[in-house]
């Protein structure tokens, strides 16, 4: 299916004819659906203002007054309060976007919520109750009891258009062809100037995209499709359906969503809101080990190699390193006495903690005490007393505790470590790396070796975070205790964590600030007192944050995008977050930019759900207009010869050209400004600093490089691993064949570059032009 539409506006007022008695009828039906949407609103309204004065009255009574349980039943109402003010505002836009006709001549509203009278009559129905299905997946094969489903377009509390399906074509009626315009809603939407950031599809889920949303909770699900086949706006809508659906389960243990990279996650953080669901932790994989916030750019080989599963054994044997036994006795030199440990004694205590089956910091008490008791019994024995009872012994055995070589002889033969110290001590040792990474070569293990960290230095990469969660699980929690003494923590590891709870209550102020504007309460209460109060106290901490802050906790569902690019140690991570594997999966293989990314979705998966987890594919295009796409599929072909590109949805006469020389860069850039819009240019790793300045120079208000920032900007300047995700109306690739030969990858990132445009596509280039983009319509500019 290929539809024209040239206008990128796509039509404000979808009439398809000109005839007068036609138009007449349309106006008739436009009025009538106003007057309902008008009452509609009306109802919203009352429901704020009196969800307001509910939430006032609660704020009246005094913020520090009564005992412990009315201040936290008080802030729990006022927070639920809050929260439902923050739904019914989110809806503004787009309240009721359907109605669906029903073959018993009844009609339903279908909306981004529910509302209800005052005595329960149904208003509007909530997109996500079972009532609503038919409104995304009724057809005329199968109309599921539907005469007609009609799409209302609103502008503000205005109805604008309607669009109607009508899935009984035996009853059409004149009437009826003059408001039958199959697709206009989809149209309009897809062709809309882009802004930046994500919209929802609410109104226009395709029935294979509404499939997905529905499917069960349970089990693994993994969606593959191709560029713009709607994968993370159907991932972002099957949490909202999931979290309404199983509200109670999901609100306990709470959803994640994992996507690439920060930008990305800006880029889709307004959808679920817009959904009505705030509750959701967006996080990337890098972030999911509370603490370190990676600054290292790694070197594709070395994240291979640190993505192979085989670095679990790897950490294992590391962990077991700091457990080993010494080839010499070890002798401790007291006053009184010199006390020796032998290889045997070692062994046993060592044997006795690992039998425990306990992580290697829980373990170490047992292994102390065993050797606490074998020194003991030799102190007794070299003081001369030959038969001392339990008390003595004990005596003896406390004494011993606290000798401050003996202490120091205990912390040599087992110490306390973190995953930190275990990882920092395993990639800047030689000797360690060739015990613990025996598996691979000697080239490798010379990869892998790193200086240590400067003061003050962000050391960590990003293929190191599931290396510390891995190690996190084998080294255990060490005794708050100890940690508080603190004395053998890095100072730099202490900055970090400094750092990054500062960061955290940053973070934490701008969402509260977020908040309060959004619910009309920023003059009754500052966002430093609304943070404190519901956001970084325990007690009201919302699921997402309890579990963001929680390297253990297990959550309800968890949903990767880009799936794809995830390695085999980050599976492990994501896996251990969700012991009941109830997840959802998307990607696409062919876009893999990783080098320790996913060659098949059974590889990654199977280990942990053999046999077990289900695939859906998405093959139509919404993004890309069939021109570009023509373009990508060459690209693809290099990719793998059998891989097939989605269909687009539709046609703009726009055809891609490129470009040279490189001179041409700003002027091109200039001329290619979206009004309105947005247009990013494309630029290979190794040139981003170059190529990044020369459009920031040409270009005002251009911005080079990722972040919120690049979102908003009219023009941006990004790598493929920063636009990975991201839409934009046109897009400039600067010198493709660098693309293609930088990484390990070229190919799939070629493709992801060509595939990011909703509207145009340009190639600007020095050096020659890929086979593979041969049609490409060609200038040079002189
Ligand atoms: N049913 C729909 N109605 C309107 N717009 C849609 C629909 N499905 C997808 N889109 C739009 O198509 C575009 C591409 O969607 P999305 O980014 O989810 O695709 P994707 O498969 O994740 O792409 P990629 O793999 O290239 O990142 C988005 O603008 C999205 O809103």
């Amino acid at each position: 299916m290929v539809c024209h539409n040239n206008q990128p506006n796509g039509p404000e007022y979808p009439i398809t004819s000109n005839d007068n008695g036609a138009t007449a009828t349309r106006q008739i039906e436009l009025a009538k659906e106003q007057e309902y949407v008008s009452g509609l609103y009306e109802r919203l309204d009352l429901l704020r203002v009196r969800t307001q004065r509910q939430l006032d009255g609660v704020l009246a009574q005094g913020g520090s007054g009564g005992t412990h349980q009315n201040r936290s039943e008080r802030d729990s109402f006022a927070g639920m309060y809050a929260e439902r003010l923050g739904r019914l505002w989110a809806v503004e836009n787009g309240l009721c976007f359907g109605r669906l006709d029903n073959a018993d001549d009844t009609s339903l509203y279908i909306g981004r919520i529910g509302l209800a009278d005052d005595e329960q009559r149904r208003l509007l129905i909530d997109w996500r109750a079972p009532v609503a299905q038919p409104f995304y997946g009724a057809t005329p094969a199968a109309s599921m009891g539907v005469t007609r489903r009609r799409h209302l377009q609103t502008k503000g509390r205005k109805v604008i258009g309607v669009d109607d399906d009508l899935l009984d074509l035996d009853s059409l009626t004149d009437e009826d062809v003059a408001t039958l315009n199959g697709e206009a809603a989809l149209l309009a939407s897809i062709g809309a100037k882009r802004t930046g950031r994500m919209r929802d599809i609410v109104a226009t889920i395709q029935s294979e995209q509404d499939r997905i949303i529905r499917s069960d909770l349970n089990g693994v699900l993994v969606v593959q499709g191709g560029p713009g086949t709607g994968k993370t706006v159907v991932a972002l809508h099957r949490a909202a359906y999931l979290l309404y659906t199983h509200r109670e389960k999901l609100a306990r243990r709470g959803v994640l969503i994992l996507g690439p990279n920060l930008t990305f996650l800006r880029y889709i953080e307004q959808v679920l809101p817009s959904l009505g669901e705030t509750d959701v932790l967006l996080s990337t994989v890098s972030e999911l080990y509370p603490g370190v916030v990676p600054g290292v750019r790694e070197r594709p080989e070395v994240a291979a190699i640190k993505g192979d599963v085989r670095m679990a054994q790897v950490v294992e044997r590391a962990v077991r390193e700091r457990q080993r036994v010494p080839r010499k006795p070890v002798e401790i030199r007291l006053d009184k006495y010199t006390l020796k440990l032998d290889g045997n004694i070692l062994e046993a205590a060592r044997n006795r903690a690992a039998r425990s089956k306990r992580a290697h910091n829980e373990a170490r008490s047992i292994f102390v005490r065993h050797l606490l008791n074998a020194l003991a019994r030799q102190a007794a024995r070299q003081l001369g007393r030959g038969m001392i009872d339990e008390d003595e012994l004990a005596d003896i055995r406390e004494d011993l505790r606290t000798e401050r070589p003996v202490k120091a002889a205990l912390n040599r033969l087992w110490p306390y470590v973190t995953p930190q110290q275990l990882l920092i001590g395993l990639f800047t040792s030689r000797e360690r790396l060739d015990y613990a990474a025996g598996e691979f070569g000697e080239a490798e293990r010379e990869l892998m070796l790193r200086e240590p960290p400067r003061k003050g230095e962000n050391w960590w990469a990003e293929s190191d975070v599931p290396l510390l969660d891995e190690a996190a699980e084998l080294l255990g929690d060490i005794d708050p205790g100890v940690l508080r003494a603190g004395a053998w923590i890095a100072e730099e590891e202490q900055a970090a964590s400094r750092a990054a709870a500062l960061d955290e209550r940053q973070h934490q102020l701008a969402y509260a600030k977020e908040v309060l504007e959004m619910t009309g309460l920023s003059d009754i209460m500052d966002a430093e007192k609304f943070a404190s109060r519901h956001l970084n106290d325990d007690v009201y901490l919302t699921t997402a944050e309890r579990a963001a802050a929680d390297r253990t906790w297990a959550f309800g569902h968890i949903i990767v995008d880009e799936a794809q690019e995830l390695s085999a140690m980050d599976w492990r991570m994501v896996m251990r977050r969700c012991p009941t594997r109830s997840m959802t999966i998307v990607g696409d293989l062919a876009q893999t930019g990783s080098s320790a990314g996913a060659p098949s979705w059974g590889r990654m998966l199977d280990p942990y759900v053999a046999g077990r987890w289900r695939e859906e594919h998405l093959s139509v295009n919404y993004r890309t207009p069939a021109e570009l796409m023509v373009v990508a599929a060459d690209v693809l072909a290099l990719i793998g010869p059998g891989l097939v590109a989605p269909t687009s949805v539709r046609e703009t006469g726009a055809r891609p050209w490129a470009v040279s020389p490189l001179e041409s860069l700003g002027d091109v850039v200039k001329a290619e400004i979206v009004e309105g819009g947005r247009l990013v240019v494309i630029v290979p790793e190794s040139r981003v600093e170059e190529f990044g300045q020369i459009v920031v120079r040409s270009v005002d208000g251009a911005v080079a490089g990722p972040g919120t920032k690049a979102l908003d900007a009219q023009v941006a300047v990004l790598t493929v691993a920063e636009a990975k995700g991201l839409e934009f109306d046109a897009v400039i690739v600067v010198e493709p064949e660098l693309i293609l030969s930088e990484s390990p990858r070229g190919a799939s990132d070629l493709y992801v570059a060509l595939t990011r445009a909703t509207q145009r596509l340009g190639v600007v280039h020095g050096g020659s032009l890929p086979e593979a983009l041969a049609r490409l319509e060609r200038h040079r500019i002189t």
